[in-house]
């Protein structure tokens, strides 16, 4: 996968030098007057990602987004609070981590230094029994990570590491994609954490930082996918664990400059178009409705969520095969999740991190103190004196009581700033979705690939199987840009240079460890 001459070609895209680099496939630079069109379906990262591999080269792109704004589950949009001050308003809180060299180099394209991206000193971990981890000193190069990280944490006493099992835990020193799947799919990450025997208290840290992530119980994740984590963040990549935010809105720092550099290479963006069917035309060539429109098009991205492709296949009777429909109709999304947005009338204590994962604490699982790191929140703050809280709750009952579930997300932000308990709330947004990817047990083959049995039909977005150690935002990116590459292959025309870490352990030491676990 990796060649030494790609290296040289390329500049790597962060520190690590075993990051891997994926070579464009080889063709001519550029198409010319034959240039074909190609519908993208969906306009958050991995439609934006795809878009842009295709339009680089030439493609005549149309992309279809269903809302009224870009950026998918990282779309912001405009509001007014009570008070009469205006706001964007959006999911809120993700950490962009340097491990992400897809993602950064999408957003290069607008703002080629990442100047819009500020990084976070820390996140501390806060549990209910009042411990605390962060991550600040943590050493970025692996294996110290992954011990300096054991080391520094009150979570993991001599008492719990002697307890490990440590034959259980070989599989975690040597990931390698995609085989983990075949090794750990059928396991789920509770399962597998029971097996290491991983202590107790130190669980929320595996929860915390990977598979809360998710959305889902760990009881009903695949282990294949926390293992997929753990590398991506300690043991296969040196990019280290801190994360960078950006540091205005969504739409300002990364979806605005984006759509004007679109705009320039000609793709036609239309907002607020919901596709209801794709259906093949003949000679390989697709129409794309929505509405009253059709689109014809020699190609189509389906950079759709969960719950948009399944409803797309469900309503295109003869796209790719049947099997395919089958399997995309069995795709599942994980539980709603919780995003709570409150403008508090007095600021919580000045020691409060940007960010903070929480463990022990009901449904809460992160609080932001938004003007720490977001422009436009540090601005009401310095004019009114009040904070910009945010709480997430991933994975939340089915069919909770929803209002009952976000007072008590109000009550669990008292225990942990026991500053807010008297303030005021000045106005509140309490966002429900579902629609993040299940990855179940189990479930792996099932899930779509980039390519599909129809070739002038590729997929793309964080529900992608890739073969690549890249997850959450960086597979939404790197599928994005797998499905333009796919298309431009077939076309002659060359695609784009992608990284990733590295897709198996990374010292022969520790992949000699883990083939002790294979005797
Ligand atoms: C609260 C929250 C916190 C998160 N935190 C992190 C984090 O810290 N780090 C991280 O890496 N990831 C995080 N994630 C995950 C991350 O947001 C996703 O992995 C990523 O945004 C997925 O991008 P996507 O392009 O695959 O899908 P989406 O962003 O869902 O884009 C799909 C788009 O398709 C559109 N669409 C659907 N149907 C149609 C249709 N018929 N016609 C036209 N358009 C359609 C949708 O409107 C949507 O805009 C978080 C997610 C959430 C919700």
């Amino acid at each position: 996968m990796t060649t030494r001459s790609a290296r040289r070609e390329v500049p790597r895209r962060g520190r690590d030098r075993r990051a891997e680099s994926l070579p464009a496939g080889p063709g001519r630079p550029w198409f010319g007057a034959d240039a074909p069109r190609v519908a993208v379906i969906g306009g958050g990262i991995a439609g934006l990602a795809a878009a842009t591999g295709l339009a680089e080269r030439g493609v005549r792109v149309t992309l279809l987004e269903r809302r009224e704004q870009l950026g998918g589950r990282l779309a912001g949009w405009a509001d007014t609070l009570s008070d009469g001050s205006p706001v964007t308003m959006s999911r809120g809180f993700h950490a962009f981590f340097r491990q992400y060299y897809n993602l950064r180099g999408l957003l290069r394209r607008a703002d080629p230094s990442l100047a819009m991206l500020r990084g976070l000193p820390d996140y501390p971990l806060l549990g209910r029994d009042g411990t605390r981890d962060s991550f600040r000193h943590v050493p970025r190069t692996p294996p110290l990570s992954a011990l300096g990280f054991a080391a520094l944490s009150p979570s993991f006493g001599l008492r719990e590491l002697a307890g490990l099992d440590a034959a259980a835990a070989l599989p975690l020193l040597d990931v390698r994609v995609p085989e983990v799947y075949a090794r750990l799919d059928g396991v789920s990450a509770a399962d597998f954490l029971d097996r290491v025997r991983f202590p107790e208290r130190a669980r929320h840290l595996a929860f915390e930082v990977f598979s809360r992530s998710f959305f889902v119980d760990p009881a009903e994740l695949s282990a294949a996918e926390l293992a997929l984590m753990f590398h991506i963040y300690f043991l296969g990549s040196s990019e280290g664990l801190l994360f960078d935010v950006p540091d205005e809105p969504y739409p300002q720092a990364l979806w605005n400059p984006l759509a004007a550099y679109l705009t320039r290479l000609g793709v036609e963006l239309r907002t607020g178009t919901e596709v209801e069917r794709v259906q093949p035309a003949g000679g390989g060539r697709h129409r794309v409705s929505a509405g009253r429109e059709t689109v014809p098009v020699d190609a189509v991205v389906l950079a759709l969520d969960t719950g948009g492709l399944r409803h797309l296949a469900a309503a295109s009777p003869d796209l790719a095969d049947a099997r395919w429909r089958h399997r995309v109709a069995g795709l599942r999304t994980a539980p709603p999740f919780l995003v709570s947005r409150l403008w508090l009338d007095r600021p919580v204590d000045a020691g409060r991190p940007g960010f903070l994962g929480t463990s022990g604490y009901g449904p809460l699982d992160n609080v932001s103190v938004l003007e720490r790191w977001e422009g436009e929140a540090a601005r009401r703050s310095a004019r009114t004196g009040g904070s910009v809280v945010e709480l997430h709750a991933y994975a939340t009952t089915p069919g909770c009581d929803r209002k009952a579930e976000q007072l008590r997300l109000t009550q669990e932000l008292a225990k942990v700033y026991p500053e807010t308990r008297d303030a005021l709330v000045v106005d509140r947004r309490d966002l429900w979705f579902e629609d993040c990817p299940h990855f179940p047990v189990g479930g792996y083959a099932d899930r779509p690939t980039v390519s599909t049995p129809d070739p002038s039909v590729v997929v793309a977005g964080d529900l992608v199987r890739t073969g690549l150690p890249v997850a959450l935002m960086e597979r939404a990116a790197t599928s994005g840009f797998l499905a333009s590459n796919a298309l431009l292959q077939r076309w002659g025309v060359r695609g784009q240079h992608l990284w990733t870490v590295p897709d198996r352990g990374r010292s022969a030491l520790l992949r000699g460890l883990a083939r002790l676990g294979d005797r």
